[in-house]
């Protein structure tokens, strides 16, 4: 097959960022996407309503002119959110749901929720109103060992919350383990879950062998091979619990490279193209438009896209950064060639 048309599709996990760097950032994703859930994860993080249309609007204004692209905005959960809150979610147009980081577990989480269960009123509150809980799910705790974190958070924490609220949405970003997909695969309908291009395309050979690799390190971190199949064999199920979320997460270069550098890959150049060569890989390219196009809107409840994409077999060179100054960013498999490319 040397080229494949399938209906627009969306990012249902994306980090845009503000000022410079979502001026970078936003057309790469509106070239491809139709629309994306946002991430709330901003310095200070977006708590209510109110701050999430002024950041959607910001967006808005980012856009390349001409871009036909809707931002789905999300809001970031803590310790005080109010229960008000909740039902100002579900009557807003715009904002879309709740995310849930553990305190501590990823970048900028550090206003997340310490004490999950404290948080089970608003929870319940999200059943009562509909609105779906996304959630970073990993342990944060010393004694976790980095790569375990995934799978005892889905123990110790979601069993409970699916068990304790059966008709809440859940949506568990950025599945990384065999655990989570069997977890995920089990659960009722209402749990979904969205899994990245580098969770697809690489193991965590990737970030140590043969040299330290700071630009294939995010959280959760890439897993062993075993772990990358059962991804694999998930989106190549064709099951609609699974869809395209691509957290695509810019972070500066000088800030990824460096003696602490952060987590977060940037994929959003070449998202869609990314995740072809991931399912091309296991003869799976029809169970592409599923995955990206259509699962993930009927998970949410959105109607799926009107007009299509189209990938072409065509071999191209990724620049070595994207931005200026101290914006720049380095892409996943900057300086290397696709062989996938999105039809202008
Ligand atoms: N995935 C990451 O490694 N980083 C994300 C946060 C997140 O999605 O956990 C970021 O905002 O940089
Ligand atoms: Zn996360
Ligand atoms: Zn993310």
């Amino acid at each position: 097959m040397d080229k494949l048309t399938i209906s627009r599709p969306d990012d249902w996990h994306l980090h845009l960022r503000s000022g410079a760097m979502l001026r970078t950032v936003v057309g790469h994703t509106a070239r491809q996407f139709a629309r994306a859930i946002v991430m709330p994860n901003l310095k200070p993080p977006v708590v209510t309503v109110e701050q999430a249309l002024r950041y959607r609007d910001e967006i808005l204004q980012a856009l390349p002119a001409g871009a036909d692209f809707q931002p789905l905005m999300t809001l970031y959960l803590t310790g005080n959110t109010p229960i008000a809150e909740v039902e100002k979610v579900a009557k807003s147009e715009h904002v879309h749901a709740f995310k849930l980081y553990p305190a501590g577990a990823t970048t900028n989480s550090d206003a997340g929720v310490a004490n999950i269960e404290a948080a089970y009123p608003l929870f319940e509150a999200m059943e009562k109103f509909a609105v779906p809980l996304l959630v970073h799910g990993e342990v944060t705790a010393a004694e976790y060992d980095i790569f375990d974190r995934e799978k005892i958070f889905l123990d110790t924490q979601l069993t409970g919350i699916v068990r304790r609220f059966p008709a809440l949405r859940i949506v568990v970003e950025h599945l990384t383990t065999r655990e989570a997909v069997q977890f995920v695969g089990e659960a009722p309908a209402h749990v979904g879950a969205t899994i990245t291009p580098q969770h697809l395309l690489y193991n965590r050979n990737a970030i140590l062998a043969g040299g330290i690799r700071p630009h294939f390190y995010c959280l959760p971190v890439l897993k062993r091979e075993h772990h990358r199949q059962a991804l694999l064999e998930a989106v190549g199920s064709g099951n609609p619990k699974f869809f395209l979320g691509t957290d695509s997460a810019p972070h500066p270069t000088a800030a990824k490279e460096t003696s602490c550098g952060c987590a977060g890959c940037y994929s959003a150049h070449a998202a869609l193209e990314l995740y072809a060569e991931a399912f091309e890989q296991i003869g799976a390219l029809d169970k592409l438009e599923g995955f990206a196009s259509q699962f993930g809107a009927d998970f949410y409840g959105l109607p799926r896209n009107v007009g299509t994409i189209t990938l072409e077999k065509r071999t191209w060179a990724l620049p070595e950064r994207y931005g200026e100054a101290e914006h720049t960013l380095t892409p996943l498999r900057a300086g290397e060639t696709l062989n996938w490319r999105v039809a202008d």
